[in-house]
């Protein structure tokens, strides 16, 4: 079941569009990268193919089904900023269990440990959350995952073992990634092809 985008066009307000007739396909299991300028619209389309909003034009297909706005399930998206995602106020044991109950292997790849459960948001590094909202994002209906800049802010220890953990669940479950980056090099580490423009 791929994800699609077809014919996708968007702009904010009476701007100019960012894009129109974009086409867009990740297959299960399939690492795609998205490259472009700053400001070319990467996260806005990774906001569309999640769902958080409809497209002006086109579509978004999951499976060759037509997804309306507000579904979250089989397409996830994981932010630049995990602060900006998580309820500050929640113990990370909440955090964590928010749409699913993560097992012990999804937290054990992803290197999130037991003695953060009591921690609030505020109590863990920017990695260490980041791999929180990583594993609240891998439940067992997710077979995309939209990852928007998701290891731009941290140090290259921590976005090689976020990488390592990530991309060996994505392949053993064989979840398609969209990865978003600025990061040509590591696009093209990770990545099975790179979509560079938009058209
Ligand atoms: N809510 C909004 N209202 C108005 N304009 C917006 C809004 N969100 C984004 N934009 C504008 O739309 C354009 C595309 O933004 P977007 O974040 O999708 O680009 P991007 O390619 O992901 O950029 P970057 O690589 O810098 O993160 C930018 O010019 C941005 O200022």
């Amino acid at each position: 079941m791929p994800l699609e985008g077809k014919g996708l066009g968007w702009r904010y307000g009476s701007g100019d569009w960012l894009f129109q007739s974009l086409n867009i396909t990740v297959l299960p299991g399939e690492v795609v990268g998205l490259f472009g300028p700053s400001g070319s619209g990467k996260s806005t389309l990774g906001r569309l193919l999640a769902g958080y909003m409809p497209p002006m034009q086109g579509e978004v297909l999951v499976g060759g089904k037509r997804r309306s706005g507000h579904e979250h399930d089989a397409v996830q998206l994981i932010h630049q900023h995990p602060q900006l995602a998580v309820n500050p106020g929640w113990r990370m044991k909440r955090v964590l269990c928010e749409g699913w109950r993560p097992d012990d292997s999804t937290l054990a790849a992803m290197g999130v440990i037991p003695g953060w459960s009591d921690r609030f948001p505020g109590e863990l590094s920017g990695g260490q959350l980041q791999r929180c909202c990583i594993v609240r994002a891998l439940g067992p209906d997710t077979r995309y995952l939209i990852a928007d800049e998701i290891t731009a802010m941290l140090d290259a220890v921590s976005a090689v073992q976020i990488w390592h953990g990530l991309l060996r669940i994505a392949e053993e479950r064989r979840i398609g990634l969209l990865v978003i980056s600025h990061d040509q090099a590591l696009l093209e580490r990770i990545c099975d092809r790179i979509v560079a423009e938009f058209h």
